[in-house]
């Protein structure tokens, strides 16, 4: 009978994550080990394994279906098969199956182990994007400088294109295998709305007001800067705005505060002269989460996360990541960490990551994801709002406490922050509406590049320095492209980081919309275990329910939507709405005078 079978099917699925748990460890194990050091062994270890487990996981999953979990009565049970029932990549034959991976691991690997020769001195030719290349695009005033750096690193991905085409070829196979019509559904699938993308394409509409008033000042005082190469009407030349991908401006605002005369102290020269190293920084993050009474990190984590780039020659992946290794001990952050106020940030990041995995831990196996990738993307973040106000930075000693708290002082502190988090937005948006376009088939393999930078001039209203063409594969300049990684996810933890924010804040006692001495952009939840307990009750769900129910036991709120973000930068909107008709600026962006040839 259904109900023997319910019966039957607990145990099965009980057995199942178990099983999982254990595959699940040895792949990360075996990621993990190429990650931190590329060599062809690793690889090839690397790839045995995930075979191994593919095939193991494919004979599960044709036990899994023959069971009738549609019609059970028990709603986890059907959750839990539902989930079970998704095979992936694993779908493929097993030799497409190796291809993918393979093609996966070579971008990675020539992502992570290019070398660019240095604009001035042109016999240096070892320059690697974390950290000096990064550093340049930070720190440099020289647009040569910026310019060469620029175009240099794209040339040395653009031979990731051929890699990309198969890449889409087999992950758009494997998808149409799991009874996808693309690899688009495939990675939508986890948010469970069927208007997820129409939700996110009005919240960005919501959010482009802000967008366009803070390009408009910025294009302002990058021509106050730069000069011509500037356009007073068109989009911002890319790599003047101190990040590789134009994605966060917060390198720039030494010359683009709206109140330079009350400029702070530089946070990453605090760090550097109280000592902090890469383990102290990630030592004090810690304490932020164990003030708010979460949960701290593992002794395995500080036996084995990566927390500094190695020195001893090795390549790895230095991109920052966090990783669950499923045996509720071993938890690792892979991150080469500089000593400085963005890696400070990162690092509380990835230990949101980590947070999550702790606290969904006892979950089945199949649960132990983010109630959607952007709430696993926003944990980390939400402490980091708190960490950065200015209250916060004076509790810990990165700012003296006797400096003046005035409105200056406050407007430049939002503003800071409003160069990572308004800035993103459009970039956080186009990234995967141009992978999309691809999976679907409306973008083809002639037009990758131009599409590219359709989507980054109309969209995010920045151009290249140089004329761009088809030869040029510029989407591969960025990790999560050549990576296989989803980036929708960090789209929406931008947007939901807000409501966490502000919900967590409010219980801290730290905002009160009717209370304008306690501006939401002002608080820090810093020990307020109130807070960490709904935080808590959150991420102890995993993906156990639909991500409205997980949102709605810290927010109250079952909707992804731009109040909170709206509500924290309301000062900052005015004040650029005011400064930009003070300055005459045009709002918005013409055309690019910059080409793409086919
Ligand atoms: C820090 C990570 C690892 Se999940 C990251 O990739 N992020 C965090 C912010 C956006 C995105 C990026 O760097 O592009
Ligand atoms: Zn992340």
């Amino acid at each position: 009978s259904l109900e023997d079978e319910e019966i039957r099917a607990r145990a099965y699925v009980k057995l199942l994550n178990d099983k999982i748990a254990l595959r699940n460890n040895r792949e990360t194990l075996a990621a993990w080990k190429y990650a931190s050091n590329i060599t062809e062994e690793n690889l090839k270890e690397q790839l045995d394994v995930s075979k191994e487990s593919a095939k193991e996981t494919k004979e599960d999953w044709l036990e899994t279906i023959k069971f009738n979990w549609r019609s059970f009565g028990d709603y986890d049970l059907r959750r839990q098969f539902e989930k079970l029932s998704i095979l992936g990549k694993s779908a493929l034959p097993e030799e497409k199956f190796l291809k993918l991976e393979k093609i996966i691991s070579d971008m990675q690997t020539i992502y992570s182990t290019a070398k660019i020769c240095d604009h001035k001195n042109k016999t240096k030719c070892d320059l690697v994007l974390d950290p000096e290349i990064t550093d340049i695009l930070a720190n440099s005033r020289d647009p040569e400088e910026l310019k060469h750096v620029w175009v240099e690193w794209r040339h040395k991905n653009a031979p990731a294109k051929e890699l990309f085409r198969d890449y889409v070829k087999y992950a758009n196979e494997a998808a149409v295998l799991n009874n996808f019509t693309s690899n688009t559904g495939f990675w939508l699938y986890d948010y469970e709305s069927p208007t997820f993308v129409q939700d996110v394409e009005s919240i960005w509409e919501q959010l482009k007001p802000i967008y366009t008033q803070l390009h408009a000042y910025i294009r302002t005082k990058l021509r106050q800067r730069y000069g011509d190469i500037v356009s007073e009407k068109g989009p911002i030349p890319a790599h003047l705005l101190g990040n590789m991908w134009a994605q966060s401006w917060s390198n720039i605002a030494d010359f683009t505060l709206p109140h330079p005369s009350a400029k702070r102290a530089d946070i990453t020269s605090e760090l550097l002269n109280q000592g902090y190293d890469a383990l102290k920084m990630f030592k004090t993050a810690e304490e932020f989460f164990v003030s708010l009474n979460l949960k701290k990190m593992t002794p395995e984590f500080w036996e084995r996360s990566i927390l500094v780039k190695p020195n001893d020659g090795r390549e790895l992946v230095c991109h920052a990541s966090a990783w669950d290794f499923f045996d509720k001990k071993d938890f690792r952050i892979k991150q080469c960490t500089s000593v400085n106020f963005e890696d400070f940030t990162t690092a509380h990041h990835e230990m949101g990551h980590i947070q999550y995995y702790l606290q969904y831990s006892d979950q089945p196996v199949v649960y132990r994801q983010g109630a959607n990738d952007g709430f696993h993307e926003a944990v980390g973040d939400v402490m980091s709002l708190s960490v950065s106000s200015t209250k916060h930075l004076k509790r810990i000693g990165l700012i003296d406490a006797n400096t003046p708290d005035n409105d200056a002082v406050d407007l430049n502190a939002l503003f800071m922050i409003g160069l990572d988090k308004i800035a993103f937005l459009p970039f956080g948006y186009l990234m995967d509406k141009w992978r999309w376009g691809i999976f679907d088939g409306n973008i083809t393999a002639e037009d990758y590049n131009c599409k590219w930078w359709e989507y980054r001039t109309s969209i995010q209203g920045v151009e290249p320095p140089v004329d761009r063409s088809e030869d040029d594969f510029d989407a591969a300049a960025k990790y999560h492209i050549v990576a296989d990684v989803p980036y929708l996810r960090y789209f929406v933890s931008f947007v939901i980081q807000f409501q966490f924010h502000r919900a967590a804040c409010e219980l801290a006692g730290e905002y009160d919309p009717e209370d304008p001495t306690k501006p939401l952009h002002k608080c820090d939840i810093y020990h307020s275990t109130k807070a960490g307990e709904s935080i808590a009750k959150m991420l102890q769900m995993g993906s156990s329910r639909p991500w409205p129910d997980a949102m709605e036991v810290l927010t109250g709120q079952r909707k992804m939507d731009a109040s909170g973000l709206l509500e924290y930068f309301r000062p900052l909107h005015k004040w650029l709405e005011a400064e930009n008709k003070k300055n005459g600026a045009y709002i918005g962006w013409e055309s690019t005078q910059k080409k793409c040839t086919k």
